[in-house]
């Protein structure tokens, strides 16, 4: 996992991106992809050891000025297809090192690339694509190193607890030789860009102390102007570049960085405090070069532009430069591409309880897990939104079974704040020994993506949200006793704040959360709400049409397409215009449970009701399933592997939330391991081994009683001798 490459005492620094994926999928979810959430977001970048996958948002794609890095841990070729190839040609046999070193952050704005055959063409043409587009930092790894976690990733759910990772990207900074655990610094740049995280790494390497600079950091300070003469009468049989910049300017030290794995060169910046000095150099402007020249010789060098990308090529691309090989620590030997996907045919008029499924997967145990305790404003969302998944789901029976326990349990908590692990324990552990459980992994049907980053948990929580105002509008008794009654609004309120407080996809919550300011106020009745989130879902595929998140084999288009409703579309006076009564009538259709597809989930291992039968219909929430005995006694043999159990638990023996503690977060709840693979917790072995004790003690302490009342009585009454 990510500790392979940063483990404490690293003689580099650090800078590590996380992210969630729910990447709307980000990772697939936006999330790792420098890592970014849900699936669904695009790029993919190797990570350290963990796995990363993910997708970008839209808005965190390629695109100045609001390039988001690492939206998920993907952004490396997202952002910049140019810089991959920089990592993976990385100068022969840097391949691992690149992935390892570079999160591809890269492409900044107003980092314009030279162009190949510009200057320094030689070189671009010598070393391919490698030199002819780093914008990267991957040649700054021998001094600070990226590194990028994909949250959604279950692998690393771990890790990103321990990091306290929320939502993505998230960048965290190690410093060098730092001895023990700690969660890093945040990024405290006002904003994302590309730009701004590079400068944020250069202000983090001056950070550090002279004792504890990354040794093969080389000085960024400025000379001073009187060393600059000696620079100039240097023959040392290396180049010297010179770079004159103001105060403010970070292309000197990014060049002198970009310079750091190539010999026979030296880059030396200087300000321009002496205005005099700089006039009889001849500095006419602002950043330029100055190139002293191995047999002495020296004078300007010319670029087409004044950027960063250009001197660092000029330079690189200079004749005896050439590229140090450098000993980086050895990636774990990991399989590049553990698993296959194999695609899945489907039908786009129906849906899947597969994907249902995998997005409360994801939810409640990848989503909710970013948060190490839930209370206040945070618990009463969940507490809502789970709340109307139990009423309104219609899934398998053992899932909605699943989610009102869950619900009930969560209502008749008396504590105002529960360790995730609570609830993980309740969704894992009490369930299941009682036959109901949910799948502990993804499988994506209907949601596949064309790519693994693409499409998923965003895909399957849209379905979800509009399975429930549907549900929500054709079963209208189905809340009575919540208190969302006669609420037309109850369900997509509970949808607006779970995405505004849990969905990993920051990007997406704050539109979201735009939208519904904007006019959920205006939803009277539950076929409006319907048709509100189907109107807001069509402004979101809009917005997002041609964005990097996109999956071509999934093009954003007005939905839905007039081959899957006809009638919902009309021409008037040859403009297009819904018929929105055609529309809700489609849409109660196809987010019925009647149009709900059991194929492939019970591949999930969990207890499916007979699954494979495709288009089965469905028993709305309320109303009993025929086969959900059969379900309870499946023996566990067949249930699923377990995922991390808690021994600890918090629960008592009637599911409910025994102790606080006080404290929030995993201190409280311990990791167990399952016992025997029986499902039984560490709580439940050390209460049978109690309980076993207790009772051993009772035996001999009446076996002793009546021996000593036997005496007794033998000696009051003894036997005559016969
Ligand atoms: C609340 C929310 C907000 C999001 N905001 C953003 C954002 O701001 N930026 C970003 O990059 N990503 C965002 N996403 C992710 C994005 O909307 C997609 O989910 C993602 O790009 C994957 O797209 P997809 O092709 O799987 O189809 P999705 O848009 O995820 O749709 C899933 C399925 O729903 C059906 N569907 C499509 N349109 C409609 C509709 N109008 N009404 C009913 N059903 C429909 C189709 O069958 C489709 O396959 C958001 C996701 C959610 C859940």
């Amino acid at each position: 996992m990510v500790k392979h490459a940063f483990e404490p005492g690293n003689h580099w620094a650090q800078v590590r991106t996380i992210s969630l994926r729910t990447a709307p999928q980000g990772r697939r979810e936006l999330g790792s992809s420098v890592q970014q959430g849900p699936p669904g977001h695009p790029a993919r970048l190797q990570p350290t050891g963990a796995r990363a996958s993910g997708a970008i948002s839209k808005e965190g794609g390629r695109r100045p000025p609001s390039l988001l890095v690492g939206a998920r841990i993907a952004a490396w070729e997202a952002v910049s297809p140019r810089c991959a190839g920089v990592g993976a040609a990385g100068a022969g046999g840097a391949g691992q090192r690149t992935r390892l070193s570079s999160a591809g952050v890269c492409g900044a704005a107003g980092d314009t690339h030279p162009p190949v055959g510009g200057s320094g063409s030689d070189a671009h043409r010598e070393n391919g694509a490698v030199r002819e587009s780093c914008s990267c930092f991957s040649d700054w790894a021998a001094a600070i190193r990226v590194a990028a976690l994909d949250c959604a990733e279950e692998e690393n759910h771990e890790v990103c607890r321990a990091y306290d990772i929320h939502f993505y990207p998230t960048f965290r900074y190690f410093k060098a030789f730092t001895k023990d655990f700690t969660t890093g610094e945040n990024f405290k740049g006002p904003d994302r860009e590309l730009q701004t995280v590079r400068r944020t790494m250069i202000d983090f390497l001056q950070n550090h102390t002279d004792g504890l600079r990354p040794p093969a950091c080389p000085p960024l300070e400025p000379v001073r102007p009187s060393d600059v003469l000696s620079l100039l009468d240097r023959r040392d049989g290396r180049y010297v570049a010179i770079l004159f910049e103001n105060n403010s300017s970070y292309v000197g030290r990014e060049v002198i960085l970009d310079l750091l794995p190539y010999e026979n060169v030296v880059v030396k910046r200087v300000l321009d405090a002496d205005k005099g000095f700089l006039e009889r150099l001849g500095v006419s402007s602002l950043p330029s070069c100055y190139l002293v020249y191995p047999n002495g010789s020296h004078g300007f060098i010319h670029v087409g532009k004044p950027l960063r990308s250009f001197f660092s090529s000029y330079l690189k691309s200079l004749p005896d430069v050439r590229k140090k090989l450098l000993s980086l620590p050895e990636k774990p030997n990991k399989a590049e591409n553990p698993e296959i996907v194999v695609w899945k045919e489907f039908d786009r008029s129906r849906l899947y309880t597969a994907d249902l499924e995998s997005g409360l997967h994801y939810l409640l145990r990848v989503e909710l897990a970013a948060h190490k305790s839930l209370a206040g404003a945070e618990l009463r969302t969940l507490k809502d939104f789970v709340t109307v998944l139990a009423k309104l789901f219609p899934g398998r029976a053992p899932v909605r079974k699943l989610l009102e326990t869950l619900q009930e349990w969560l209502a008749s908590l008396p504590l105002d704040r529960v360790p995730y692990d609570a609830v993980l324990d309740l969704a894992n552990n009490r369930m299941r020994i009682s036959g109901i459980f949910l799948i502990n992994h993804v499988k994506w049907v209907g949601c596949q993506g064309s790519h693994p980053e693409l499409r998923g948990y965003s895909c399957a929580l849209w379905e979800l949200f509009h399975m429930l105002t549907v549900q929500a509008g054709t079963r209208p008794g189905a809340l009575d006793g919540t208190g969302f009654e006669g609420d037309p609004q109850a369900v997509l309120q509970a949808i607006r704040r779970y995405v505004r407080t849990f969905f990993g996809c920051k990007e997406c919550a704050r539109h979201f959360e735009e939208m519904a300011e904007e006019s959920l106020g205006s939803v009277t009745t539950a076929d409006q709400a319907i048709l509100w989130l189907w109107k807001k879902h069509n402004l979101v595929n809009d917005r997002l049409a041609g964005h990097p998140s996109e999956d071509p084999k999934f093009p954003k288009v007005p939905w839905p397409t007039p081959d899957l409703c006809p009638a919902c579309h009309e021409e008037v006076q040859g403009l297009h215009r819904w018929n929105e009564g055609q529309v809700l009538l489609f849409l109660k259709q196809h987010y019925s449970p009647d149009n709900l597809v059991d194929m492939f989930a019970e591949d999930q291992g969990d207890a499916g009701d007979g699954g494979g039968e495709q288009g089965r219909g469905r028993a709305a929430p309320d109303q009993p399933r025929r086969d959900q005995r059969a379900e309870s006694a499946r023996p566990p043999s067949a249930l699923p592997p377990r995922p991390r159990l808690s021994s600890g638990s918090p629960l008592g023996p009637d599911g409910r939330l025994q102790s606080s503690g006080g404290a929030a977060g995993r201190g409280e709840v311990e990791a167990a391991v399952p016992f025997l693979g029986t499902g039984f917790s560490s709580l439940d072995m050390s209460l049978c081994v109690m309980l076993y004790v207790a009772s051993s003690l009772f035996l001999m302490v009446m076996c002793f009683f009546f021996r000593v009342r036997s005496r007794r009585w033998k000696v009051r009454h003894p036997r005559p001798a016969v």
